[in-house]
Order: C-alpha cells, then structure tokens, then sequence
C-alpha cells in the first residue's frame, strides 16, 4: 500500500490514551496504519461519518461504571457501525510532577469516564478537586506543561511515563478489576454486516407495552438480550429510546425476518453494530 493510502484509525485523545492503547492492540497485526487523535467523540464520528478515516475505536461500556451514554448517544442517526468489540484492563494511576507528594496536591484532572471509575478514591480525598479534561492522556501532558507541583492526573501508567511524572498512587480505580469494552466501528457502507452478536438503538410506538412487546417475540424466537439501555431522545422530552443488545446464535428466524418485526415495531430503528 502507497503512503497516504493506509488505513487511517480515529481514537479519543493523545498518545497514551486507553483508547489509544486499545487501538494499538486491535490494529497490531495490520501492516500499514495512521492511529489520528480527536479531542471528542463527536470529532471522531464525524471523521468516520465522512470517511475522512475508516475506523475508529470508542468506548461504550465499563465495568464499574456501566453504560457510556457520552459516546453511544452520538452513534444515532449517523452511518456508522461496530464490526467488532474489544475488553481492555484499566488501570489508573494518579500522576504529577516528580518530588510532588499527594499531601501537595488540591487538582485532579482526567476524562470524567476515568474519574468517576476513581470515586472511592476521592470520597477517601475530599480534599481534592476533581476537573473534567478531554483525555486522560493529554490531562498528564498538561500537568507536565503546566508545572504546578499541586495539579495531578489520573492516567495509564504508559501515559505518566511517556509525559515524564511521577505516579503517587497507583490502581486507585474503585474496582480492581475495572474493564472498558471498546467498539471497533466502521462506515455502514463500507461493511458487510456478519455475525451473532447484534446492537441496536430503537425507538419503539409510543403505546402501552410497546417494548414489553417486541422483548418478549425476542423471547420467542430465541433471542437472547444482552443488554438494555434508556436514553431520553433529543427534542423529546421525557421520551426515550432503548439500546438494545442480542446473541443471535439460537434465533430461530432469519435475520432480514428478525429486522422486518423490528422495523414494524419501531418508530426509528438503528443497526449499531453486527459482529
Ligand atoms: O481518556 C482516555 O484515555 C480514554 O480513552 C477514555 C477512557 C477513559 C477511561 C477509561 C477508558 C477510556
């Protein structure tokens, strides 16, 4: 492949990043590939949406924290779709400026994801000031620019060493075991749509037991939900619209079948994902 023509892959932040290091991982074995940072989500998926990259890597789920409605309430109405999924450890530490001491510091700065994975950790330090910042990664490179030995960050380990801090605490998430699930998402017309495992966002009628509905012919034909959640719908207050995930390895119709029921039973319907 000729330069320029390579696969360019969009991710959240600077170099360091958990998204950052999640597409290294998924893209380790392709030959030629340009990892581009976005300072938001919205700059990504437009990216995608345009085709001025052909990939992109974006969390949408945590283990502690659950649903990541910032980055899933952008995939609605635009022409993307995950091909895949991926789990990745994170692990967060605390860094700031070396010769700092956590007694110094008032400020913490970090993506509000990696914040509120850190909660029992600042109920335990009240006395620090949680600040939202676009990325974990760029949040340590701020520290490291603005040097000022009482602003800290909260960030991977391969982010503090490559910003030149020091950490001060280390595995301060609240769950040791805290895990972000990444979708790997492409242009919907540059992908064939395969697989057992589907995503959706609906829109169901607005009638008594419309959702009920169409959960239980998922039961009936074998279709097991995975996941459900509620997002209130832009310009519709109090209205809302359901992320839906099913395994379709027992479903016992065809799946251009299963999207007519879908389709009848929606006001808007939305393949997410297929993988
Ligand atoms: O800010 C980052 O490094 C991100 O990639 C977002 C994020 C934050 C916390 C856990 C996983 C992803």
């Amino acid at each position: 492949m000729g330069r320029g023509n390579y696969l360019k892959v969009g991710y959240l932040g600077v170099p360091g990043s958990y998204s950052e290091a999640a597409l290294q991982k998924e893209c380790q074995t392709m030959e030629e590939f340009e990892a581009i940072g976005y300072p938001n989500f919205q700059a990504i998926i437009d990216a995608l949406a345009s085709k001025r990259i052909s990939m992109a890597v974006i969390p949408v789920e945590n283990s502690t924290t659950g649903f990541i409605a910032r980055s899933a309430d952008l995939f609605r109405h635009q022409p993307i779709v995950a091909v895949a999924d991926r789990f990745e450890s994170v692990q967060h530490s605390l860094w700031a400026l070396p010769g700092s001491q956590l007694s110094d510091i008032t400020d913490v700065y970090s993506h509000p994801e990696a914040l509120s994975q850190c909660d029992t950790f600042f109920a335990a330090n009240p006395q620090l000031t949680q600040h939202a910042y676009t990325d974990t990664a760029q949040a340590a490179a701020f520290i490291q620019r603005s040097q000022l030995p009482h602003q800290a960050a909260i960030a991977s380990q391969r982010a503090g060493e490559l910003y030149g801090l020091e950490a001060l605490r280390q595995d301060i998430q609240t769950e040791e075991s805290n895990t972000t699930r990444f979708y790997i998402m492409k242009h919907q017309g540059n992908v064939q749509l395969t697989g057992k495992q589907l995503s959706l966002y609906l829109e169901v009628r607005h009638e008594p037991g419309a959702l009920s509905k169409l959960l239980q012919v998922f039961g009936l034909l074998d279709c097991n939900l995975l996941s459900l959640n509620a997002r209130p719908i832009p310009g519709k207050p109090f209205a809302y619209g359901f992320y839906l995930e099913l395994d379709l390895s027992q479903m016992s119709i065809g799946f251009n079948d299963l999207m007519k029921i879908v389709d009848k039973a929606s006001d808007y319907s939305q393949i997410l994902g297929r993988f």
